[in-house]
């Protein structure tokens, strides 16, 4: 073989974009015979740093091409964050001859064989139109192996119940999980919000179709999720994690100047004394919440740093932004009282935070490139689960691995519960402690993620099989 091309598809989410992208770089670094076309599809979801982020891997890399479709149409805010699985699979059913078009016209006419269509996993509809190019699909899995299996959970107990879950059920025995999983961690399209749990149940179905699952996780994390598969009758999994952005591409120039000053700060305080608290790209709270965030770090007595960014008071589903009122919205005097021990920020360059000396354990909400990061960088979390699958996620971080420290492992965020500053400083606390279990354990994980993707290790080997695979997909016939 002398040239492949691979098409990416990534969802239009940034968490998604972002590790599908990291996963394209990690491709072409490894195989230089590899370029890859990257179908951009934007939505609401898309944040600050995207157009950027963008630009960015472009120009530092000549074989990386990006092809943006048309936008998706922004629905009702309300609707899409209730039912955002089904909003978005829907809108790429709707995608799909856009898809095609761009294949058949930008990609398949060049001289470079297509080896593969990598397909996000919210993108399940275009897996179809694979299928009908005649092209292998490959299906990328943002979140973690055990949510895989939970995915792969629900069409098998919807043949056998053919109904949703409630609120109300008993823990449920997940084989992708060590211990049962309680309902009141399960994501919300579980119990059928505006349909989503259909939506998740044919997705599950979908996975299958696929030529291979590429995981953003690594064996010696989850052995016990990985190995649930074996005799699942299900495509090869391969997992490639954690794919981590260390070069910090996805910061705009233009917050260039503001994380400076978080480098210059963090740069003034001593080692392993500063709690980081940060919500990902869809996490933002109320001004209820924010005081009480405020209050609890307040009296742990720990140094902060606190990316801020709010919700409407009484629009929880609104996208978050930073807050540009903080003396309003934070208790009066908090910001005078803290400062030089404390500082707050909006959108934060967390990959570089997580890797300062001076960050001694993070807050966070438990997206899955959160924990990868910040298992990395040896640093423990106190998990804070807001929506998406991010409770099953902490669930499985501080239940069943004994890396994370619970915060609050059931909030229910969506439905306006505050949780309470006495809640906050003893998660705080308890994280920060110097001696803990937990940060030893995260310690030993920070060395077993490095070596899983160098040479030999099981993330580099998973990586080497499906370059095999994609290989031989366009090898000519004997
Ligand atoms: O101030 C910020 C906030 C976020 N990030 C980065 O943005 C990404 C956020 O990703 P993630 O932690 O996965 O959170 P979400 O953006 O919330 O990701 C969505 O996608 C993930 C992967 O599918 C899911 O696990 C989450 O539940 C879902 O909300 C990470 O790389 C962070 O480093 C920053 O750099 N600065």
């Amino acid at each position: 073989m002398e040239r492949a091309e691979v098409v990416f598809i990534p969802a239009p989410a940034m968490g998604h974009l972002f590790s599908a992208i990291e996963f394209g770089k990690r491709l072409l670094d490894r195989d230089d015979r590899f370029s890859i076309t990257v179908l951009v599809i934007k939505s609401p979801l898309h944040g600050p740093s995207l157009d950027g982020y963008i630009q960015s891997v472009a120009a530092s890399n000549s074989r990386v091409k990006f092809i943006h479709l048309p936008h998706i149409d922004n629905p009702p805010e309300e609707i899409f964050l209730k039912s955002a699985e089904k909003y978005l699979t829907e809108a790429m059913a709707s995608h799909k001859a856009h898809v095609k078009e761009a294949i058949i016209n930008d990609v398949l006419p060049t001289s470079v064989p297509l080896a593969g269509i990598v397909v996000d996993m919210f993108c399940c509809p275009l897996i179809d139109a694979a299928h009908e190019l005649g092209v292998p699909s490959y299906l990328f899995f943002t979140c973690n192996a055990a949510f895989l299996g939970f995915a792969f959970y629900l069409p098998k107990r919807h043949d056998q119940v053919s109904v949703e879950f409630s609120e109300s059920d008993p823990e449920s025995i997940i084989p992708s999980y060590v211990n049962p999983v309680p309902s009141s961690v399960f994501p919300s399209f579980a119990f059928n919000k505006e349909g989503s749990y259909i939506t998740m149940v044919y997705h599950g179905r979908k996975y299958k179709e696929t030529n291979g699952i590429i995981v953003n996780t690594f064996y010696e994390l989850e052995p016990h999720a990985i190995n649930s598969f074996l005799n699942e009758g299900m495509p090869p999994v391969y997992t490639v994690g954690p794919l981590i952005d260390l070069k910090g591409q996805k910061h705009s120039d233009a917050n260039q100047e503001k994380h400076e000053k978080i480098r210059t700060w963090l740069d003034e305080q001593p080692p392993s004394s500063v709690v980081f608290l940060c919500f990902g790209s869809g996490g933002g709270f109320g001004q209820p919440q924010l005081k009480e965030i405020a209050l609890g770090l307040e009296r742990s007595g720990h140094r902060f740093l606190w990316s801020v960014r709010c919700v409407s008071p009484d629009d929880k589903f609104s996208t978050p932004s930073d807050c540009q009122n903080l003396e309003e919205v934070l208790p009066p005097g908090f910001l005078e009282r803290t400062r030089g021990t404390g500082m707050t920020c909006g959108w934060a360059p967390q990959v570089e935070v997580l890797a300062h000396k001076a960050v001694g354990a993070f807050v966070s909400h438990c997206g899955w490139n959160s924990i990868l990061e910040s298992l990395w960088h040896g640093v423990p979390i106190a998990a804070w689960p807001i929506y998406a699958e991010q409770k099953i996620n902490a669930f499985q971080m501080v239940r069943d691995l004994g890396l994370a420290v619970e915060l609050k492992l059931d909030c229910r965020y969506r439905d306006g519960e505050v949780v309470t500053a006495e809640v906050i400083e003893k998660a705080v606390k308890c994280v920060m402690d110097g001696e803990n279990e937990v940060r030893k354990r995260v310690k030993e994980m920070s060395e077993k993620s490095r070596k899983a993707v160098t040479n030999g290790g099981s993330s580099f080997d998973s990586l080497g099989r499906l370059i095999g695979a994609l290989c031989n997909n366009i090898a000519p016939p004997e």
